[in-house]
C-alpha cells in the first residue's frame, strides 16, 4: 500500500486543504499520515478525522525581533530530528506540505531521507517558510497565476487551492434553522480568518444595531473572541470556530465579509458568494492578503476595504453598494474558470512518489 505524509499547520488555512485531499487520497488507496506540531489547531482538526497524528517540536522563523527567536531555533532543529526518525519509521513513498512553521523540519527531513516531498503556497507570493522548503521540494504546487513567476522554472504548477467538496453542498435551511434565523431578512456571514481577527470583529460589532434592522449575522469570531454582552441579541450568533455546520452557513449566506486568506477567499468565490474583503495589514504581515484580495478585486469578485480605512461608515456603505449590486459579483464568480485542483494535486503526488 502507498503511503502519504501531509503536514502543515498554525492556522487553519494550512490544514483545511490537506484535509481537502484526504477523500481523494484514501480512494487511490493511500495510507495517510499526518505529521504536525504537538500542540497546534492542526492536532485536533487532523485526529477528529481518525487519521495517525505525530507530533513534533516546531518553532517561528521569525523576520522580526522577539525574545523567543533565541529559543525557536532550537525548538526547529529538534523538530528536524524528530521528522527524521519519523520519516524512517513509517517509510512514506511521498510527503505533501501545506506549509506553515511546522512544515520546514519536516520537508528538510523528506529530503535527507530521500522521499520526495510536494509543497503548496495558496498565496500569491511565498511565505517565509515556504521558501526555506523550496530548495528541498520535487515540485511546488500554487494558487495564483502570478506565483508561477516567484518559484524555480522545473517547479512551478498552477494547481489552484484544493477544497473541501463538502462545502460546496450545503443546506441553506439547515444553516438558518442552527442558527435560529429565519428566511424574511437576508443573512451576512462574517469570517476573521481561522484564528478570527479582533479588526474585523470590532467593525461589524460596531454597527451590529445598524446593519440587524436589514440582516442576521453569523459571526464567526474566533478564539476567546467571543462577545458575551451580544448573546441573545435578535438575528445575531457568534461562533468561535465552525467545522461540521460550515457548508450550511455558507449556503445560508446572502453576502460573507471576511479577512482575505487564500482559503477563505478560493471557497467564497467557488461558492460565488458576494464578498467584502478585508485583508490582514501589512503591519501586521508581510502583506499577502493585500495582494490576493486585490487580485480578486481587479477580477470583479470582491470588494476590498483596507484595515486602514475600515470604520462604520466605510464598512456600512460597502454592505450596501455589494448587497445590490450582488448579481454582477455572482455572474464574475460564475465565469470564472475553476481547476480541478484536487485531481491536478494527486496525479503530481503520483508522478513524484518513490515507486
Ligand atoms: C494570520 C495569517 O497568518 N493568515 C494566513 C493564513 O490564513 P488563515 O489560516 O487564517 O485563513 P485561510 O482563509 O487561508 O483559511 C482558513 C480556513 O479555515 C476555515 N474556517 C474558518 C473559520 C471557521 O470557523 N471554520 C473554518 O473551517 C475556512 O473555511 C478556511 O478553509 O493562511 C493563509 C493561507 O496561507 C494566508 O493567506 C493568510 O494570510
Amino acid at each position: 500500500m502507498k503511503h502519504i505524509v501531509l503536514t502543515g499547520g498554525g492556522t487553519a488555512g494550512h490544514v483545511t486543504p490537506n484535509i481537502a485531499l484526504i477523500p481523494k487520497l484514501k480512494e487511490a488507496g493511500y495510507k495517510i499520515s499526518y505529521i504536525g506540531s504537538y500542540d497546534g489547531m492542526e492536532r485536533k482538526l487532523i485526529e477528529d478525522l481518525g487519521i495517525p497524528y505525530y507530533g513534533i517540536s516546531s518553532g517561528k522563523l521569525r523576520r522580526y525581533f522577539d525574545p523567543k527567536n533565541f529559543s525557536d531555533p532550537f525548538r526547529v532543529v529538534k523538530g528536524y530530528f524528530e521528522a527524521k526518525k519519523l520519516l524512517k519509521k513509517l517509510k512514506p513513498n511521498v510527503v505533501f506540505s501545506k506549509g506553515g512553521f511546522v512544515s520546514v523540519p519536516v520537508v528538510l527531513a523528506a529530503k535527507a531521507c530521500k522521499v520526495p516531498a510536494l509543497i503548496h503556497e495558496s498565496d500569491m507570493t511565498p511565505g517565509l517558510a515556504n521558501k526555506l522548503c523550496i530548495p528541498s521540494a520535487a515540485k511546488v504546487c500554487c494558487n495564483f497565476p502570478e506565483t508561477v513567476k516567484c518559484l524555480p522554472e522545473n517547479k512551478a504548477v498552477l494547481t489552484g487551492t484544493p477544497i473541501r467538496q463538502e462545502l460546496l453542498s450545503g443546506d441553506a435551511r439547515e444553516g438558518l434553522k442552527f442558527c435560529g434565523f429565519n428566511a424574511a431578512k437576508p443573512v451576512i456571514l462574517v469570517i476573521g480568518g481561522s484564528l478570527g481577527s479582533v479588526a474585523v470583529n470590532n467593525a461589524v460589532r460596531s454597527i451590529l444595531p445598524e446593519l440587524l434592522k436589514d440582516f442576521q449575522v453569523i459571526h464567526l469570531c474566533g478564539k476567546d473572541k467571543l462577545d458575551a454582552s451580544l448573546n441573545g441579541t435578535e438575528g445575531y450568533v457568534q461562533f468561535e470556530y465552525i467545522k461540521d455546520e460550515l457548508p450550511d452557513l455558507f449556503a445560508a449566506a446572502d453576502l460573507i465579509i471576511s479577512r482575505a486568506g487564500a482559503n477563505a477567499i478560493c471557497e467564497i468565490s467557488a461558492l460565488a458568494k458576494p464578498n467584502i474583503l478585508i485583508p490582514l495589514s501589512a503591519n501586521a504581515s508581510r502583506g499577502d492578503q493585500i495582494l490576493n484580495a486585490r487580485s480578486f478585486e481587479r477580477q470583479g469578485y470582491s470588494k476590498v476595504l483596507e484595515e486602514e480605512s475600515v470604520n462604520a461608515q466605510t464598512l456600512q456603505s460597502a454592505i450596501r453598494e455589494v448587497y445590490e449590486n450582488r448579481q454582477t459579483y455572482i455572474n464574475a464568480m460564475k465565469k470564472s474558470s475553476h481547476t480541478d485542483s484536487i485531481g491536478r494535486i494527486l496525479s503530481l503526488i503520483q508522478e513524484c512518489e518513490r515507486k
